[in-house]
C-alpha cells in the first residue's frame, strides 16, 4: 500500500496545523538510474508533528532526509519547505547525525554558536552568547559552557549538538539515528529529553531510526519503508497520550504497535 499526501492529512488527523513540509511523488535513483532508492514518496508533515521512519537496512531513510534537507537532489518530485521549494541546504532546517562532531578545540558554547558564526560571523556569534546558554540550559548543560568536548559524556555531547541544531531557530528538525551510538539506558533517556525540548519548542521532526520502540515512543505518526526503491508501506498514527514517558515501554498498546510494524519489517511482507 502506497500512501498519498491527502491519506497521511487524514491519518494524522490535524488539519488546523499549518504545513510545514511537503513532498511530492519524490524519487530519487544513483548512477545514471543505475541504483533505483526511492520510489515515488508523498509526505506531509504539519507543525509541532513528530514523525519517525523506519526501514529495512539500504531501502532509502537517509536519502529522503537528504533529499528533504536539500543536500541531495530529487530525480523527480517536489520538496516545499514552508511553502518555497527546497533547492540546497536552509537555514530553516536543522539536522543531527549519529555522531555530534563536535570541534575538540572549541568549547561547548563555541560548539554551539558555529553555525551562526559560519552564517553571520564572529561579532554575531558573541551576540547570540545569551541564546546559546539558555539552549545549554533546555538540555541540562549549563555550567558546561566553557567545557571542551572531551571533558563530555556521550550523552553530554549529543545535548550540545542538540543545542547547535536549535541556535539558528530552525522550523524543521532533521534527525538521523541521533543516539544510536549511545548505550541503551542513555538513549532512552536521551529520547525522553528530545521529547520534552521538541514539546517545549513546538518543533517539527523527522527522524530516521532503525529501533521500533524508539519510534513508536516518540512519535506521532510512523512511516514504514519497503526494502528497496523504498516506498512507504504503511502510515501509522500512533494514538497513544504525551507526554511519553519510559513506562510506555510496557505498554500493551505500544507493544501492539511495535507488533504491528515488526511485522510489515519481517522478511518477505512485501512481496
Ligand atoms: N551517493 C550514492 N551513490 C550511489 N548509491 C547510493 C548513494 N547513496 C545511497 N546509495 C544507495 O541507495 C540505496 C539507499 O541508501 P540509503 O543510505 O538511503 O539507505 P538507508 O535506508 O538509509 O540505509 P541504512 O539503514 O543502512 O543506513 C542503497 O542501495 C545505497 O547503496
Amino acid at each position: 500500500m502506497s500512501a498519498t499526501a491527502g491519506e497521511i492529512d487524514r491519518v494524522v488527523g490535524d488539519a488546523g496545523r499549518p504545513v510545514v513540509y511537503e513532498l511530492s511523488r519524490v524519487t530519487k535513483t544513483y548512477g545514471r538510474g543505475a541504483i533505483h532508492a526511492l520510489d515515488p514518496v508523498d509526505l506531509t508533515l504539519k507543525r509541532g508533528s513528530f514523525s519517525a521512519i523506519i526501514g529495512p537496512s539500504g531501502c532509502g531513510k537517509s536519502t529522503l532526509l537528504k533529499i528533504m534537507a536539500g543536500l541531495v537532489p530529487p530525480t523527480s518530485g517536489r520538496v516545499v519547505l514552508n511553502g518555497t521549494p527546497v533547492m540546497g541546504p536552509r537555514r530553516d532546517i536543522g539536522m543531527m547525525f549519529q555522531q555530534a562532531t563536535l570541534f575538540p578545540w572549541r568549547t561547548t558554547l563555541e560548539n554551539v554558536v558555529l553555525p551562526i558564526e559560519i552564517r553571520d560571523g564572529s561579532a554575531a556569534a558573541k551576540a547570540s552568547h545569551a541564546s546559546a546558554r539558555a539552549l545549554l540550559e533546555l538540555v541540562g548543560l549549563s555550567g558546561f559552557e566553557n567545557v571542551y568536548p572531551d571533558k563530555l559524556s556521550g550523552g553530554m555531547a549529543q545535548r550540545a549538538a542538540i543545542c547547535r541544531m536549535l541556535v539558528t531557530d530552525p522550523s524543521m528538525l532533521l534527525l538521523d539515528e541521533p543516539f544510536s551510538a549511545l548505550d541503551e539506558l542513555s538513549r532512552d533517556f536521551m529520547n525522553m529529553e528530545l521529547q520534552r525540548i521538541c514539546l517545549e519548542k513546538n518543533a517539527t521532526t523527522f527522524l530516521v531510526t532503525h529501533s521500533i520502540p524508539e519510534a513508536v515512543i516518540l512519535s506521532d505518526v510512523v512511516y514504514v519503508m519497503s526494502p528497496r526503491p523504498g516506498r512507504f508501506v504503511e502510515i501509522i498514527e500512533i494514538d497513544l497520550p504525551r507526554p511519553r514517558s519510559l513506562d510506555m515501554l510496557t505498554d500493551p498498546r505500544l507493544a501492539t504497535y511495535v507488533r504491528r510494524i515488526r511485522s510489515l519489517l519481517d522478511e518477505g511482507a512485501f512481496q
